[in-house]
C-alpha cells in the first residue's frame, strides 16, 4: 500500500525528483519548501513519514529545528534527512536527535526507497509492537466451534473486504474489539494502522482531542496532538462504546463521516483523512434514540451493515476451546508453563452464565494457571473461584456433599442419570445430538431416557443446530 510522504527541500528539482521516485512506488507525495509550508502540510494531516533537508534556504526554522518540532509530534513522524556533501556531520547529529536515517546527494533511487521502506516499517513494527504488548496478544482469531461462533466469522468473512461501516453489537466482554480487529486484516486496508478510540472513557473535551487532535495551547502544553482519525488514516478506527459519545460530538462525527475531512481546532486547519470507521456497543442504540441520547442521523451513518456478537451463554459448546486458547495466550505471555483442563474443570465452565462473557472467562483462566497446583496434571475443578464453582453441576460436588451416599443403589443411579444427563445437555448448548454423539447414545434412546427422568422439559426444545438467521 502507498504511504503519504512529506518532502522538505527548499531545492523545487530536488523536491520534484523525490515526488517522481515516490510516485511510481505507489506512494502520496506531498512537497514543502520551508519550514512554514512544512509545519502547514503537517497540520493538514500527519504523514506516514517525512524526507528532510538538512540545509532549508530562506526558511524560518532549518532542517535540525524543524526536526525537532517534527519529533515533538504525538506520536512522532519518522523522519529521514537529505544531506548535501559538505553537511554529512549535520546529519549524524540529526540521526542522534532522533532522524531515522540520511541519505546523501547525490542519491541513487534504490537507495531512497529502501531507506523510505525501512523508515516506515520501523515505525510501524514500533507501534505494532508497543499494541501487542499491550495486549499480550499474538495471532488474533475468532474461536470456537459452535455454530454462533462460525457464523460470526462467516459475516466477518463476507463483510471485511468491502469496506463497509459496521456497527457490531453485543454485551461487554464478548469479543467486539476481537471482531473489529478481524474485519480490519480480512480488508484492503490491512497493512494501514487499526486506531481504537474508547468513548465512555473520556470527559467530552478530551475526547474530541483524541478524536480530532489538536494544534496546541491545550492545558497540557502540547504542542500538537495527532486525533485518531489521523492517526488512522489510510486504515481503520474503531469507535468503542460508541453510544457514550457526547451529543455535540455525534454530529461533529457525523458531518466527518459524510466529508471524509474535518476542521481541526474549530476552523483553523483541515485534515483530510481516508478512514474506515466500525463502531461497537454494549447499549442498544435504538434505545439510545429512543432516549434521546442518540442522533439518528450518525446511527444510519455507522449501521451500514450491522454485527451481533452473542453473549458466551449462547454458545456455551466454545467455552472449552476458548479456555485453551486463553490459556495458552497467558502462559505464553506469562513464561508459566502450558496446562490442561480436567473434564470437570470444562464441565464447570460451561455451566457458569458468565455476565462479564469473554473478558470474565479470560480472567479466571488467568487466576486459574496461577493458583493450580503445579504438579503437572490437568487443573481440577475445585481451583474455581467460588461463585463459578457453585454454578458447576452438582454431580462435581458430590464428592464433597455425600447426599447420594444416603440412597439406595437405584436411586443414586437415577439422580447420577439425571444430573450428568442434565450436565452434558447444558454443555451442548441444549443440542441434543451431539449430546448423544458425547455420550455414546443413539439420539432417539437419549430422548427417551430425557424424558423418563423428568428432564426433557428443563432442557427446551431440541434445538437443531442450524444456522441462526443473521
Ligand atoms: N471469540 C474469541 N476468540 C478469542 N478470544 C476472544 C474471543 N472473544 C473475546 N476474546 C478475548 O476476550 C477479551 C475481550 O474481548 P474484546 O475486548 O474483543 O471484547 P469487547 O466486546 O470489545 O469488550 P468491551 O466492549 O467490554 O470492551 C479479549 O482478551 C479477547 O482477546
Amino acid at each position: 500500500m502507498g504511504h503519504d510522504i512529506l518532502i522538505v527541500d527548499d531545492e523545487r528539482d530536488i523536491c520534484s525528483l523525490i515526488a517522481g521516485i515516490l510516485e511510481d512506488e505507489g506512494h502520496t507525495a506531498r512537497r514543502a519548501h520551508n519550514s512554514t509550508e512544512a509545519i502547514e502540510a503537517i497540520r493538514q494531516r500527519r504523514p506516514a513519514m517525512v524526507i528532510l533537508d538538512v540545509w532549508l534556504q530562506g526558511s524560518e526554522l532549518d532542517g535540525l529545528q524543524l526536526l525537532e518540532v517534527i519529533r515533538r509530534e504525538d506520536p512522532p513522524i519518522p523522519v529521514v534527512m537529505i544531506s548535501g556533501h559538505g553537511t554529512i556531520d549535520t546529519a549524524v547529529s540529526a540521526i542522534k536527535s532522533g532522524a531515522y536515517d540520511f541519505i546523501e546527494k547525490p542519491f541513487k533511487a534504490d537507495r531512497l526507497l529502501l531507506v523510505v521502506d525501512r523508515a516506515i516499517e520501523a515505525d510501524r513494527l514500533k507501534r505494532e509492537n508497543a499494541t501487542l504488548r499491550r495486549r499480550a496478544g499474538g495471532e488474533v482469531s475468532f474461536v470456537g466451534t459452535s455454530v454462533t461462533a462460525s457464523n460470526v466469522r462467516s459475516q466477518i468473512d463476507r463483510v471485511a473486504p468491502t469496506g463497509s461501516r459496521v456497527l457490531i453489537a453485543g454485551p461487554s466482554g464478548v469479543g467486539k474489539e476481537t471482531v473489529a480487529r478481524l474485519i480490519h486484516q480480512g480488508s484492503k486496508r490491512a497493512e494501514g494502522p487499526f486506531v481504537v478510540v474508547n468513548c465512555s472513557t473520556l470527559p467530552a473535551e478530551r475526547l474530541e482531542i483524541e478524536l480530532f487532535g489538536t494544534d496546541g495551547e491545550t492545558d497540557q502544553d502540547t504542542l500538537r496532538v495527532s486525533g485518531a482519525f489521523e492517526l488512522a488514516h489510510g486504515g481503520t478506527l474503531l469507535l468503542k462504546e460508541v453510544a457514550d459519545l457526547p451529543l455535540g460530538l455525534q454530529s461533529r462525527l457525523a458531518r466527518v463521516l459524510q466529508e471524509q475531512s474535518y476542521l481541526r481546532d474549530a476552523g483553523r486547519t483541515r485534515v483530510e483523512v481516508d478512514v474506515r470507521v466500525l463502531a461497537s456497543s454494549a447499549q442498544t442504540l435504538q434505545d439510545r434514540i429512543a432516549e434521546g441520547q442518540f442522533r439518528e442521523e450518525l446511527f444510519h451513518r455507522l449501521n451500514v451493515v450491522s454485527l451481533r456478537v452473542p453473549p458466551l451463554s449462547e454458545r456455551r459448546e466454545d467455552i472449552p476451546e476458548l479456555a485453551m486458547d486463553l490459556l495458552k495466550r497467558l502462559a505464553d505471555a506469562t513464561g508459566l508453563p502450558m496446562r490442561t483442563l480436567g473434564e470437570d474443570t470444562s464441565a464447570a465452565l460451561q455451566g457458569h452464565d458468565w455476565p462479564g462473557n469473554v473478558r470474565q472467562l479470560r480472567n479466571v483462566i488467568e487466576r486459574l494457571l496461577i493458583l493450580a497446583p503445579a504438579d503437572g496434571g490437568p487443573i481440577r475443578a475445585d481451583v474455581l473461584p467460588n461463585d463459578v464453582s457453585e454454578d458447576a453441576p452438582s454431580v462435581l460436588r458430590w464428592e464433597k456433599g455425600g447426599e447420594i451416599m444416603q440412597l439406595p443403589l437405584r436411586d443414586a443411579r437415577e439422580v447420577f442419570e439425571r444430573e450428568y444427563l442434565l450436565a452434558q445437555v447444558t454443555r451442548f448448548g441444549g443440542n441434543i445430538s451431539r449430546t448423544a454423539t458425547f455420550v455414546g447414545m443413539e439420539r432417539s434412546a437419549l430422548h427417551r431416557k430425557l424424558k423418563s427422568l423428568g428432564l426433557h422439559g428443563a432442557t427446551g426444545d431440541e434445538r437443531t443446530g442450524a444456522e441462526p438467521a443473521a
